[in-house]
């Protein structure tokens, strides 16, 4: 039996996430038994994950967070991400925002370093009570977005109903952005799932329906991959502004404006992104024994 794992319900911009902290296993990373013989939760299994996110009968959020030991000396934790779906994937801003708001509350630091399958993540402490976070270097090939043929990520050829012609990019996740002259009059619940699965896309991909409002404000709506619409994507955010500047829609920074809210992405001349948004804690709570099996 698993001891009753805590988690702290969390969300960025509306992308709402149960956090749970796998640091208290021992040293040697074998859970020591509780004191009903019971051991401290070390992993999640993907039905696990799907029940947590279940909004009628389990925790309810988009996404499950991982926190584990670090690997490296230089990162001060380890962030691992599940879908509602139950898949684990590589890569998500908003939930980096909000591991980082946790673990500078529990160092004491505006500096915190996160790693992830992807790599090290910077975080710091915005003067405004922001966070922001380096997301890495967006990767622009077809091999790395990825895709299932070569082609030009710039323009990638497909097209549904009143979507076409999107451009790939990987966060280190995969997104499609889409420009549209009106955001709010695309279907994204039911196009968002064909083109998530479109067999261009071995590992499928984020969907990104994108009106450029101004050079410097793009409006985003998202269908995510392994969960559907959700209020605010920060990798899909980043996505869009680097889709955007490379085809000369807006400079190297903007607000891109979410259903949740806005979020300030800049490209920066190195080839990473960088992404300013809150982190909000919700409440903390206990795992129902019946959601772990
Ligand atoms: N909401 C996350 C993205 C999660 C991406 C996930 N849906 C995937 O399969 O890559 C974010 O803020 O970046």
């Amino acid at each position: 039996m698993t001891l009753a794992t805590a988690f702290t319900k969390m969300h960025g911009l509306g992308n709402d996430f149960a956090v749970i902290d796998l640091r208290g296993g021992s040293a040697n990373g074998t859970a020591s038994a509780g004191a009903n013989g019971a051991t401290p939760l070390t992993d999640i299994s993907d039905t696990q994950a799907r029940a947590i996110a279940d909004r009628r009968t389990g925790v309810g959020c988009d996404q499950i967070i991982l926190i584990e030991k670090p690997r490296q000396k230089l990162a001060d934790v380890y962030m691992r991400i599940r879908n509602a779906d139950g898949s684990e994937v590589e890569a998500c801003g908003n939930g980096a925002r909000c591991v980082a708001a946790l673990v500078m509350a529990e160092t004491g630091r505006r500096h915190v370093i996160i790693e992830s399958v992807v790599g090290l993540l910077d975080a710091e402490a915005a003067p405004d009570g922001r966070i922001s976070v380096d997301m890495g270097e967006a990767q622009l090939d077809w091999r790395e977005i990825p895709l299932a043929k070569p082609l030009d990520t710039l323009h990638l050829g497909i097209e549904l109903g009143p979507l076409s012609d999107p451009v790939g990019v990987n966060i280190g996740n995969p997104h499609a952005v889409f420009f549209v002259p009106d955001a709010g009059a695309i279907d994204v619940a039911a196009l968002g799932p064909v083109l998530e699965r479109h067999p261009l896309f071995p590992e499928k991909a984020n969907i990104e329906v994108a009106q450029v409002l101004s050079p410097t404000r793009i409006r985003m709506r998202v269908w995510e991959r392994g969960v559907g619409i959700t209020r605010a994507c920060g990798t899909g955010a980043c996505a869009t502004l680097v889709a955007a500047h490379r085809r000369k829609l807006t400079g190297r920074k903007a607000t891109i404006q979410l259903d949740g809210g806005d979020l300030e992405i800049e490209w920066l001349a190195d080839g990473h992104v960088r992404m300013t948004g809150p982190a909000e804690t919700s409440f903390t709570g206990r795992l129902d024994a019946s959601l772990l099996g």
